[in-house]
């Protein structure tokens, strides 16, 4: 079967189109107020240089804010990093797509490669505004939501110290529960983005564990059970056994603490033997995890003056030191491409997830990618949305903040478009939606 087309802003009235008009712009905006505050900290570091560079920034931004604002096409890139090329060959293949001569643009192209490409344009403003070209123009927001949501963090922490302490007496089934239960923190813990919320506050305040079974009814694709098939493998396995968790990480703050603590929990209650994360190479999607905040959060948790959180960032940073945590980075994540271009357009990266016994896909962006942001039907099974994106056995946790939908139960998807409108956007709904290597 075709793949039906990619969701677009030329299609006005959807999400995509609201998005493209309105959210792109509030993060450019933020973006540029971002870096006309930190003038000073330029200035400092850099001295005059430094705010010749701050103005050249800005410069480029607002002229990026009114390309997209005017429907502008898209140019290529004019900077030389490893993917550069990849990017401008991408978009003579969006131009070949094209007929009639015309030219891909912020709102007749696809919306997963034009929201894409405004962060690597981003990027490329910063980059061709040396010396301020490592400044990370959403560092300030991203620390700030991991501050606001400290109290959830704690929790959080409080609980899986405890749960480490009674782990031996624990029964199979309950290292079960458990296991699901902080899958569902992790779940949950995707609605904190700040590109959904165009860069406002969007911060955990409460602990979610008290009210995990409240939101049980909000998750539409419940696969817990043939996770726990994989998991416990290795807890009834022999002690030679390897058991490899993939985590593709989505969110700085809240989120990636839930993470953590989901991968703690893994080895430490015998599921796996290493957690392999995978982060950004460059600020993207407004709050999604660099080696910055990876380092950066695990210090903090380390640095807090709490033995609880300050004893998980001690475990966190051993964990890699002694390499049951593996910190990962490939371009291929903050490339518009389908996953299912994977094997052809990184195939080292496809090579390497399937050495994983299982890999969690954090975050809404990466179900965009996994199953390539189209109008599918929302009882298409998964499987078949991958398009032969298979490298192990995977799962996507993600709560709904996109229009696209794979996998539900016949007529589950048309009840809820008739009493909710905005089901699929508002970060209600959740899924722990997995597929079998085939
Ligand atoms: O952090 P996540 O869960 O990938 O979400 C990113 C957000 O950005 C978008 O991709 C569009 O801005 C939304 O679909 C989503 O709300
Ligand atoms: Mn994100």
């Amino acid at each position: 079967m075709e793949a039906p087309c990619p969701l677009s802003a030329k299609f006005e009235g959807t999400f995509a189109y609201y998005t493209v008009k309105d959210r792109l712009t509030q993060i450019l905006t933020k973006v540029i107020d971002t870096v006309h505050r930190n003038k000073n900290t330029f200035f400092e570091a850099h001295g005059d240089e430094g705010m010749e560079a701050e103005k050249k920034a800005l410069s480029f931004f607002s002229k990026l804010r009114n390309e997209l604002q005017t429907n502008k096409p898209i140019l290529p890139l004019n900077d030389e990093k490893p993917d550069t090329q990849i990017w401008n060959q991408y978009l003579d293949y969006q131009k070949t797509l094209l007929s009639n001569g015309e030219e891909p643009s912020w709102f007749r192209s696809p919306w997963l490669y034009v929201e894409c490409y405004m962060y690597r344009r981003i990027q490329e403003g910063m980059l061709l505004s040396p010396p301020i070209s490592e400044f990370d123009v959403f560092r300030d927001v991203k620390n700030e939501s991991f501050f606001q949501s400290q109290q959830a963090m704690l929790a959080l922490c409080i609980h899986l110290q405890e749960l480490k302490g009674k782990m031996s007496s624990l029964s199979n089934d309950e290292v079960r529960d458990e296991i699901h239960k902080l899958l569902q923190v992790s779940l949950w813990g995707n609605k904190c983005d700040l590109s959904i919320s165009g860069g406002q506050d969007n911060s955990q305040k409460t602990s979610v564990l008290s009210s995990l079974e409240d939101f049980k009814a909000f998750i539409l694709v419940d696969d817990m059970n043939s996770l726990w098939n994989i998991l416990s493998r290795n807890r009834d396995g022999n002690t030679e056994s390897r058991t490899r968790v993939d985590i593709v990480l989505d969110n700085a703050g809240f989120e990636l603490v839930t993470d953590f603590v989901l991968a703690d929990a893994m080895l430490s209650l015998n599921l796996a033997t290493e957690v392999h994360f995978h982060g950004k190479v460059m600020p993207w999607y407004v709050s999604d995890t660099t080696k910055r905040d990876f380092d950066w959060t695990i210090q903090q948790c380390l640095a807090i003056n709490n033995k609880w959180m300050s004893k998980c960032g001690q475990t966190w940073k051993e964990n890699l030191k002694k390499g049951r945590w593996v910190y990962h980075e490939h371009l291929f994540w903050t490339l518009p491409h389908e996953f299912c271009t994977m094997a052809e357009v990184a195939p080292d990266l496809y090579t390497e997830l399937q050495k994983s016994d299982l890999v969690f896909f954090k975050g809404d962006l990466n179900y965009r990618k996994l199953t390539g942001d189209r109008k599918w039907d929302f009882t298409v099974p998964f499987s078949q949305a991958l398009r032969s994106f298979h490298p192990a056995p995977l799962c996507s946790v993600r709560t709904l903040k996109a229009d696209v939908q794979v996998g539900l139960q016949a007529g589950v998807g048309e009840r809820l478009s008739a009493t909710e409108t905005d089901w699929m956007i508002s970060g209600k709904y959740g899924i722990i939606q997995f597929s079998p290597a085939v």
